[in-house]
């Protein structure tokens, strides 16, 4: 099944991006590519915001936000209430992101995973459906932080 995929890193993640826009291409996936797009010094909370506003908007189903530990692009991703990102390193963890939490995005550490293992997680993320029923309502509250009345 092809997807529409928003892809986002900061510097430290710059190559492993390169390699990923161009798999998921070869893959048959429609990739909107938003940067950043060289191998100078940027921030991550930018292209985090940026990832997620294209999901926010439609651009893109589905995400994949990379850094250099994952956890500074995860972290800003999520500050976007349209988006649920999982920072994951194996593909156990991609697949439970997908099937309890209905997360639209993963987040990868690029000095952390390699290439390999971060297409592993990328496949299962994307081929993996969410099971609703119990998780929906854990989901639906994601969207009200303030809490459920008592
Ligand atoms: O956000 C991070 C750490 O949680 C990422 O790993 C960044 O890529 C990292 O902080 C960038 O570090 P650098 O020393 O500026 O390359």
């Amino acid at each position: 099944m092809s997807h529409s995929i928003a892809i986002a890193s900061d510097h430290a993640a710059y190559a492993m991006k390169a390699e990923l826009v161009e798999w998921l291409r070869n893959e048959g996936h429609e990739v909107l590519d938003l940067g950043t797009s060289g191998p100078e010094s940027v921030d991550y909370p930018d292209y985090g915001y940026r990832l997620a506003k294209a999901i926010e908007d439609g651009r893109a189903a589905r995400g994949v936000a990379l850094c250099g530990s994952g956890i500074g692009i995860s972290i800003a991703v999520n500050r976007n209430p349209a988006a649920r990102c999982a920072l994951v390193s194996e593909p156990l963890s991609a697949s439970l992101a997908r099937q309890h939490n209905d997360a639209n995005v993963v987040a990868l550490g690029a000095r952390l995973v390699g290439i390999e293992m971060a297409k592993a997680c990328i496949t299962t993320f994307l081929a993996t459906e969410f099971l609703g029923e119990r998780h929906q309502r854990r989901v639906d509250k994601l969207s009200h932080p303030e809490g459920t009345p008592a």
